[in-house]
């Protein structure tokens, strides 16, 4: 990987107007722009509070707090600098015409933490959990993500590595030494075992890593149901707010309406559709229709809502649903009995009177923790690791029923099942998807 030797500069405290902008700087020039600009000499990692100034004008500019890491104890582990001035979008103009004047770049998207990469601050895996950091909206993404950065995933692959480099060892043997009688004993003990035991290992947390990509994007809920049975009112109800017009008239949704909810840090997307109704000529409402049928089958969890009154919605609605959806029966303050629903748990409330929504409120988010498990332990969260993961257990299976007649085919497998699971801390060159990886990023980071 190249990395050119400019020095970079962005405004890293975000677009919008702030007390205070961040500036910073990495490159070979970052302290000398730094010093140039407050007319002093800025000692390494103490603050200073200066007067910047444009050298050629002699113009003040602004004044802030101004401080210069040197490289490699840097973030990126380059020459690095900081100008933290006033928030102003009168400043922050200034302040970037004058670095550009003086040679800094505008950094491209990502590119303070691609440097880090490339200097090994951080591997591919922490980059992703910066990323994720930065997105974060809930505590639990927020978990997630620090722990990754801390090198939760990274130190588990390279557990897995030193197991696969222990396994080979013995394989490798045979292959050089052919005639040695103890190796096929060796294999037998070292090498066959601990392979199979990481294949175990690995399906394992390729099966879990849909609670780790869940809880990075959300999980996605849709509100299903007949016309009229309350799903707008529910919506509402969950977000706090008029998100969706609710009127009496049958097939007032037609759009699918979108919140996004934090459910006890659980960052949840709950979908308000269409009421479901086979008999309308109207071309709009069946779009709708056909439009929530969709949204429901690729959602982590549909709630099927109905009024308690009328069984024919609940009929409608099973067709829908699968065994672990909630079925709710609504306008609990208009009925006495609950219709028959046999061993399905079924929800109660009334979203006039109150009635029972605690319960549900609970209830979904108990489930939705469910659908994310454990944000603090190690895990796969996206499909870039499932697919290192795949590609590994792939050629371990291959390699398992090799070690003893073939032992140096095994060790081909499992040389590959290394390769494969080194793309996860990206120790292995990927340079094709570092370029995803990092433009993903916002300016600044
Ligand atoms: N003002 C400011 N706040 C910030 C950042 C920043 O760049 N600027 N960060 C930007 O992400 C985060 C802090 N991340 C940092 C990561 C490493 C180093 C650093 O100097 N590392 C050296 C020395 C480590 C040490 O002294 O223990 C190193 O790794 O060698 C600094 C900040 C969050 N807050
Ligand atoms: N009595 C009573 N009325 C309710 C309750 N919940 C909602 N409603 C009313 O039922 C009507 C329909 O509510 P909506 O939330 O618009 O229903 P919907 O399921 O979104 O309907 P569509 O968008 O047409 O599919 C409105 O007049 C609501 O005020 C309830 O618990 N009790
Ligand atoms: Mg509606």
């Amino acid at each position: 990987m190249t990395i050119s030797t400019d020095t970079i500069f962005a405004l890293s405290s975000g677009a919008g107007r702030a007390g205070v902008a961040v500036f910073r700087l990495s490159g070979p020039r970052a302290r000398e722009v730094a010093e140039t600009l407050s007319g002093r000499a800025i000692p390494t990692r103490q603050v200073v509070y200066a007067r910047l100034r444009d050298s050629h004008e002699g113009r003040e500019i602004d004044s802030g707090l101004v401080f210069a890491f040197d490289g490699p104890a840097s973030f990126t582990g380059e020459d690095m600098a900081e100008l933290q001035v006033h928030g102003s979008l009168a400043v922050i103009d200034d302040l970037s015409d004058v670095l550009m004047a003086i040679g800094a770049r505008p950094a491209e998207p990502g590119e303070f933490t691609r440097r880090a990469f490339a200097n090994g601050k951080l591997d591919l895996a922490q980059a992703e959990a910066l990323a994720d950091l930065i997105d974060a909206e809930t505590t639990l993404q927020k978990k997630q993500a620090l722990g990754q950065l801390g090198g939760r995933l990274s130190g588990l692959a390279e557990s897995w590595r030193g197991q696969l480099i222990a396994a080979l060892a013995p394989l490798e043997a045979a292959i050089d030494f052919p005639d040695e009688d103890d190796i096929p004993d060796q294999i037998e003990a070292r090498s066959a075992p601990v392979i199979a035991a990481l294949i175990e290992t690995l399906e394992t947390f390729a099966r879990e890593a849909e609670q780790g990509r869940r809880l990075r994007h959300g999980v996605s809920i849709v509100l299903l149901g007949p016309p009229n049975a309350g799903k707008s009112s529910l919506l509402n109800w969950l977000a706090g707010s008029e998100a969706a017009i609710v009127s009496d008239t049958p097939g007032t949704t037609r759009d699918a309406i979108e919140v996004r909810l934090d459910l006890g840090g659980v960052p949840v997307s709950v979908v308000d559709t269409a009421g479901l109704r086979e008999l309308t000529d109207d071309q709009i409402e069946q779009e709708g229709i056909r439009r929530a049928r969709a949204r429901a089958a690729s959602a982590d969890l549909r709630i099927g809502l109905f009024d308690g009154r009328d069984t024919g919605g609940l009929a409608v609605l099973s067709a829908e649903m699968s065994a672990d959806d909630f079925l709710v029966a609504n306008k609990a303050d208009l009925f006495d009995s609950l219709p028959e629903v046999g061993e399905r748990q079924l929800f109660s409330i009334s979203l006039k009177s109150g009635a029972g929504t605690g319960l549900l409120l609970e209830a979904l988010t108990r489930r939705v923790r469910d659908l994310t498990g454990q944000a603090d332990e190690p895990r796969l969260t996206r499909l870039r690791h499932v697919h290192a993961v795949s590609g590994a257990i792939e050629a371990l299976s291959r390699a398992v029923t090799q070690t003893g007649a073939m032992p140096e085919l095994a060790a081909e497998d499992v040389r590959m099942a290394i390769r494969y699971l080194d793309q996860i801390t990206g120790r292995i060159d990927v340079e094709e998807v570092l370029g995803e990886i990092f433009s993903a990023f916002c300016i600044g980071k």
